[in-house]
């Protein structure tokens, strides 16, 4: 079976949204599959995060619905990149692990430590694991949000414009590791960008929010004219 042809792991079904009289869109539908990374697209405004908070549980939406194949689903969600928000005096290695919930224990246990080192490997901190989280670059620093996300296994991931503001080594070093994770570790994805480069190298569906027609479909068969978004994430 290939990923395609599993069951989803969310639907969007018919979603409309609407502030103060005014809807942001109506009739959107969409689905998320297992181990597909899925991209939400469309101009400044027109409601991607608002539909990102939605999909968190943060925003009701006016119409229609999403349903969730697993209700037990786990969801973790990636920032963007804004420089001095992270302005912890914390090791990269505390920060990451500051994703477990350890109730009264102060110590991890030997599973935890073993997921940590490996989730730090695999987001390519090992060597900067005592570097404080203030003092790491953009690209670092976006990496270990991202390993805090993935200690806790999810099966899904969020992330809103979490390239936006990187060099370009920074950005793909950034989604070689959320694509390794989609291949090898069952992982499906949602991510706002703005870089239609990223979004044609990684997503594998994409969804463009629209007041008038969104669109859902293949992002191999996406046509880019409708898209008034350049190659590059904006702060
Ligand atoms: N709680 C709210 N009440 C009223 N209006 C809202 C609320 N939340 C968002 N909006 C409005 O909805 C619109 C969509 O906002 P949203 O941030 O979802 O857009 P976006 O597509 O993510 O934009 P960008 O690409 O610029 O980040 C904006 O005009 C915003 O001001």
């Amino acid at each position: 079976m290939t990923s395609q042809t599993k069951q989803p792991v969310l639907l969007g079904h018919n979603i409309g949204i609407k502030f103060d009289q005014h809807w942001l869109y109506q009739g959107v539908n969409f689905q998320l599959g297992q181990q597909r990374m899925l991209a939400v697209i469309g101009d400044n405004g027109v409601g991607k995060t608002t539909l990102l908070r939605a999909i968190l549980g943060q925003q009701q939406l006016t119409a229609g619905e999403l349903v969730w194949t697993n209700p037990a689903t786990v969801v973790r969600y990636v920032p963007q990149e804004r420089p001095n928000v992270a302005d912890f005096p914390l090791y990269i290695a505390d920060f990451v692990e500051l994703s477990y919930d350890r109730g009264w224990r102060p110590w991890l246990s030997r599973a935890e430590k073993q997921q940590l080192t490996h989730i730090l490997k695999d987001t390519h901190l090992t060597s900067l694991a005592r570097r404080r989280i203030d003092r790491a670059s953009g690209g670092e620093r976006q990496r270990a949000y991202l390993a805090q996300a993935l200690l806790v296994n999810p099966s899904v991931l969020i992330l809103d414009e979490a390239t936006a503001n990187l060099d370009n080594v920074a950005k793909y070093e950034l989604m070689d590791v959320v694509r390794h994770y989609r291949d090898h570790h069952h992982l499906s994805i949602i991510m706002i960008s703005h870089d239609l480069d990223i979004v044609k190298e990684f997503a594998d569906d994409y969804l463009l929010l629209s007041a008038q027609d969104s669109e859902f479909g293949s992002v191999a068969e996406l046509d880019t004219s409708r898209l008034k978004v350049g190659n590059q994430d904006h702060a």
